[in-house]
């Protein structure tokens, strides 16, 4: 059994990025990792644009000037000023190149054709530059920017459709068990509904992680070989539940071992989750997580999160900590070092009652997970304890 942190660093040690490239649609590509330095294939602004609505003049000394024509937003003419001539102009238009300043309205009167401006104004103000944001040919974005509402904002604007991103990995959750059955049939005495996949494909699809596929299969060796088998050869992760512990139907453990899977642990000593299984085989990451509904969830935090953000090559791997302070006591059982499952809020973080790890109704109301160290037995109101939050 090893301890919690040589768990952490043994998944970091043997997770590289994924190289695996995929061509996405702008729209589809919120979350994704750029493959490649994107660059521009425009100037932005494409051209000199009015950052006011007000006159485009051609500065000379005097305060007033002749109007001479008007250029609205998306008009392509371009008229020539001469010194002491102005155009009407308005936001987002393109300034002429015989302009070299725009007054705003505001500080401009109007007699006829003739204009005053309130003062004299520097060249250029309120011009965007040509390309002040990008040059054409210069890079738009690096590779490795994770892309986000304004990043697909950025790349649209510069007339970009499609984006070469990092692949996410192909995921299959596989449960086990044969007293598992899906709603809509009613249960059988000894029998309970199959939780754990829809929770997990959840969890996965709120962090945005879709190439999911759920493959349950009984309490049979042959057919979990044959089933591990063949998802661990058509995934990058596989994700088991149940039948990693020590029973006689407990088969997946076995199963791995045959299958050559290469164990980089197993069992860890932590509550809940103690049997908790990681291996590899070629690039295929496998986690084997404890059946019990909340251990399997919270080992999906602890550890199967941190290995997803590890394969899209994220700086921030593992989930936030806090210190809080703790709203009520608590005494741990046993001395494994404990997730609990908890609400934070402000500083303050509230450890539930029922942490049972076949219990998910806590679960359910938790947005956070205090860690209870192996030397800490006891926690008191007002002691500071660690608090993981959770991504919900
Ligand atoms: N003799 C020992 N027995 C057990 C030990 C041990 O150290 N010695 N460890 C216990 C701990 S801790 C855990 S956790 C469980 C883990 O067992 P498995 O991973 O083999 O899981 P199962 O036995 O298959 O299932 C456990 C529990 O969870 C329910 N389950 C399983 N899959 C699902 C699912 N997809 N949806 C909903 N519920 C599920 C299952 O019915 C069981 O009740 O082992 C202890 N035993
Ligand atoms: O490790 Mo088990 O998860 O305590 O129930």
């Amino acid at each position: 059994m090893i301890t919690i942190n040589d768990a952490i660093s043994k998944i970091k040690a043997s997770i590289s990025p994924s190289f695996k490239t995929t061509i996405k649609t702008i729209e589809k590509a919120n979350g994704y990792v750029l493959a490649n330095n994107i660059i521009s294939p425009i100037n932005m602004p494409p051209f000199r644009q009015s950052a006011m609505d007000g006159y485009a003049l051609n500065l000379h000394d005097s305060l007033t000037y002749k109007l001479i024509d008007e250029v609205k937003a998306g008009d392509p003419h371009q008229p020539i000023l001469k010194p002491g001539e102005a155009v009407r102009i308005f936001t987002g238009a393109a300034v002429p190149d015989t302009a070299n300043a725009i007054m705003m309205q505001e500080k401009v009167k109007t007699n006829g054709k003739q204009i005053t401006v309130q003062h004299n104004i520097t060249q250029n103000l309120n011009i965007r530059p040509l390309g002040e944001q990008v040059k054409k040919g210069d890079i738009a974005l690096k590779k490795e920017t994770k892309l986000n509402p304004a990043a697909i904002g950025y790349l649209t604007s510069l007339g970009i459709t499609e984006v070469s991103v990092i692949k996410k990995p192909d995921i299959a959750i596989i449960t086990t068990g044969n007293e598992l059955v899906e709603p809509g049939t009613p249960l059988k005495h000894g029998q309970i509904y199959e939780s754990n996949s829809k929770m997990l494909q959840t969890a996965l699809y709120g962090l945005k992680f879709y190439n999911v596929t759920l493959h349950k299969v009984e309490d049979n060796y042959e057919k979990t070989l044959q089933l591990l088998n063949s998802v661990i050869k058509t995934n990058d992760l596989a994700i088991i539940t149940g039948g990693i512990s020590v029973g006689d139907y407990d088969f997946v453990g076995k199963a791995l071992k045959e299958l050559k899977v290469n164990e980089i642990f197993y069992k860890v000593k932590q509550k809940p989750g103690k049997p908790l299984f990681f291996g590899k085989k070629n690039n295929t990451s496998i986690f084997a997580l404890p059946g019990n509904p909340a251990a399997a969830l919270s080992c999906f935090y602890i550890y199967v999160y941190m290995a997803l953000q590890k394969m899209m090559n994220r700086t921030e791997i593992e989930l936030p900590r806090k210190q809080a302070i703790s709203s009520c006591n608590f005494t741990k059982k046993g001395d494994r070092p404990q997730f609990l499952k908890a609400i934070y809020s402000e500083g303050k973080v509230e450890i539930l009652e029922g942490q049972n790890s076949s219990m998910l109704q806590t679960f359910a109301l938790s947005n956070a997970l205090v860690f209870i160290p192996e030397d800490t037995q006891e926690v008191k109101i007002n002691d500071t304890v660690e608090t993981i939050l959770l991504p919900v």
